[in-house]
């Protein structure tokens, strides 16, 4: 059986010792050769050498994903830095983009608006007796490529293979789903091969009506479950309906929120310039855009400003200019909060205009178009400050405001960088640079790790903030050194411990922690139980195997759910 992201079933490994499959008895069925992980993984790695596309790699790492979990795993943990781009942000994106077309195996759960009524029932068919992690996705918003539908169903996948790799979620309790509302994407609609249901999206009210009764069948037959919401067009109305009601966050909103603020955190001081004179101008003023300023909000009050100050330091810019209050056009509800009213009756159409207007500190963007961030915007934030914040957080990276080599050659290296997907490093006046990557990635697997480990009844604006600081707060002195805002990559399971651990204080701190006993412990004890916690796939031991082989059975292999 090979079902879903994280299917626990390992095939015939060739770590398993003469002893395991002896005791198996699948003694032949694989080659002679007894191997390390080791030498797996760098067998992998010479396969994925020897593809060509980044599409094939990406459907040799699902396959082995599906195939052989642990052995993926090892090799996703140890070359995070490589096989990240291939699972996730960029090469995701394209992969959702054809996923009707390179479709082998389901991947994860697909909840139907034919289903409706019967969820529940629907949920009874995953295998898995144990889920900790739901992460979900309407497909409506897939990265910056807009309404994929089920095509979409590559993002939750994604995400949690992150949440495995990242923060040692056990696999086999992690769960995609991607509910089929329709699509509106026309391309989708007349693709024969498309493989969600042909029909228009239904209205945000059904799918809302669709989510509760989702929600409700979650949480009965899984309960207190962790559920991140993924790349909704609209994702708003669900996380206000659930944050207070289910374990349950967006990470659009909140985790884009958290990892920039956990960015700007360091940035800011690295800029020089204090939090009462910076000014922030965000293209885009969707639903990352709102989440990153909102956190940003928070960083100034906590640091002494009124929230009417706090939200004055931002000016947003949509697809019609800048957010006014006199703009003309009725504004969506999540733009009220930061719409300008101090702008004298004038308008201001392009992001030139706006950037000539506030001569801000920091750029930041969220608007889904590759290439905005032109040479001429860039060169002026480097007149105007010696260090300007740049951050093109859009995805895929075609979909960049604009690149490292550019923000590094149109500031003459003042930039203080981070984009939403990984851009290779840039060699300035004989020095190496490697760009930050300001991705939700570093926060949402902690997040889920504190809020599963401490039972958490909900995920508040505080457990949000605190992983921020946990991520600030991870960035070593080499790595600060080096002038980064985000910790090495390769460190990443260090930093989810970090990460969990704040979120977990900070659930504890609202007595919203279900699992008491955590508090009794100090952070050290907390790390160490944390750390214990993580999955960490390795080689199978003979007892490890031969204790899981049921008496009187001659070759247990078809019924095995086990780790190895
Ligand atoms: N780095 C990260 O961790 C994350 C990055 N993102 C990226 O942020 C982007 C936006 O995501 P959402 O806010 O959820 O989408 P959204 O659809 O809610 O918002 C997009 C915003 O961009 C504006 N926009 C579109 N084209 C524009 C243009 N040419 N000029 C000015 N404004 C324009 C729209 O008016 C809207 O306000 C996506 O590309 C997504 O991949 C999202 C979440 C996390
Ligand atoms: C990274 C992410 O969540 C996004 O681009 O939507
Ligand atoms: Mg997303």
């Amino acid at each position: 059986m090979s079902r879903g992201s994280g299917s626990p079933f390992r095939p015939y490994d060739t770590s398993f010792t003469n002893d395991v499959r002896k005791a198996l008895g699948i003694r032949g069925l694989m080659p002679p050769v007894v191997e390390s992980f080791e030498l797996q993984k760098n067998r992998c790695l010479e396969q994925i050498a020897m593809k060509t596309t980044s599409i094939d790699k990406y459907m040799y790492l699902s396959n082995l994903r599906n195939t052989n979990t642990d052995l993926f795993y090892r090799l996703l943990i140890d070359n995070m830095r490589e096989i990240t781009p291939l699972v996730y942000t960029p090469v995701v994106g394209e992969a959702c983009q054809k996923w009707s077309h390179i479709y082998t195996q389901p991947e994860g759960l697909y909840l139907s608006w034919s289903d409706r009524g019967n969820l529940r029932n629907v949920l009874e068919n995953w295998p898995a007796e144990e889920v900790d992690i739901v992460v979900v996705t309407d497909g409506s918003r897939i990265l910056g490529l807009g309404d994929l539908g089920v095509n979409g169903m590559g993002i939750p996948v994604g995400k949690l293979a992150l949440y495995v790799g990242c923060a040692g979620i056990d696999p086999r309790k992690t769960l995609p789903i991607t509910i089929d509302m329709g699509t509106n994407n026309e391309g989708n609609l007349g693709d024969p091969m498309y493989l969600g249901t042909k029909m228009h999206r239904v209205t945000e009210e059904d799918e809302l009506e669709f989510l509760d009764e989702m929600m409700i069948a979650l949480n009965d037959r899984w309960p207190g479950l962790v559920v991140q919401f993924e790349d909704f067009k609209n994702p708003f109305p669900s996380l206000e309906r659930y944050k207070n009601t289910y374990t349950a966050f967006n990470d659009d909103i909140q985790g884009t929120g958290a990892v920039i603020l956990g960015g700007v955190m360091s940035g800011f001081g690295r800029s020089g310039i204090p939090l009462a004179e910076q000014r922030l101008v965000f293209m885009g003023a969707g639903s990352a855009a709102v989440g990153v300023a909102k956190q940003i909000v928070e960083l100034f009050i906590k640091n002494g400003m009124t929230e009417d100050e706090a939200r004055r330091k931002f000016w947003l810019v949509d697809s019609k200019g800048l957010v006014t209050n006199d703009r003309g056009d009725h504004l969506a509800e999540h733009k009220l909060f930061f719409s300008r009213d101090d702008n004298s009756g004038q308008q201001f159409a392009s992001l030139e205009e706006v950037v000539d207007y506030v001569k801000p500190t920091a750029l930041m963007g969220l608007c889904t178009t590759g290439g905005v961030f032109t040479e001429s915007i860039i060169k002026k934030m480097a007149a105007m400050n010696e260090h300007p914040l740049i951050f093109p957080l859009s995805n895929p990276v075609h979909k960049s405001e604009c690149t490292f080599e550019q923000a590094m050659k149109w500031t003459d290296g003042k930039v203080i960088f981070a984009s939403g997907s990984p851009f290779p490093a840039y060699t300035h006046n004989g020095v190496e640079h490697i760009p930050g990557q300001g991705n939700n990635m570093y926060v949402f697997p902690g997040i889920g790790l504190g809020a599963i480990l401490c039972q958490s009844t909900h995920i508040s604006q505080d457990m949000i903030y605190a992983s921020a600081a946990g991520l600030a707060k991870s960035v070593n002195d080499e790595e600060k050194a080096k002038g980064w805002l985000y910790p090495d990559l390769r460190r990443i399971r260090e930093v989810s411990v970090v990460v969990a651990r704040e979120v977990i204080r900070a659930a504890q701190a609202g007595n919203l922690d279900r699992k008491k006993n955590l508090q009794r412990l100090n952070d050290a004890e907390l790390d160490e139980f944390i750390k214990k916690a993580m999955y960490d796939p390795c080689e199978p031991s003979s007892s490890h195997i031969a204790s899981r082989v049921p008496s009187g059975s001659s070759s247990p292999v078809s019924e095995e759910r086990g780790r190895f």
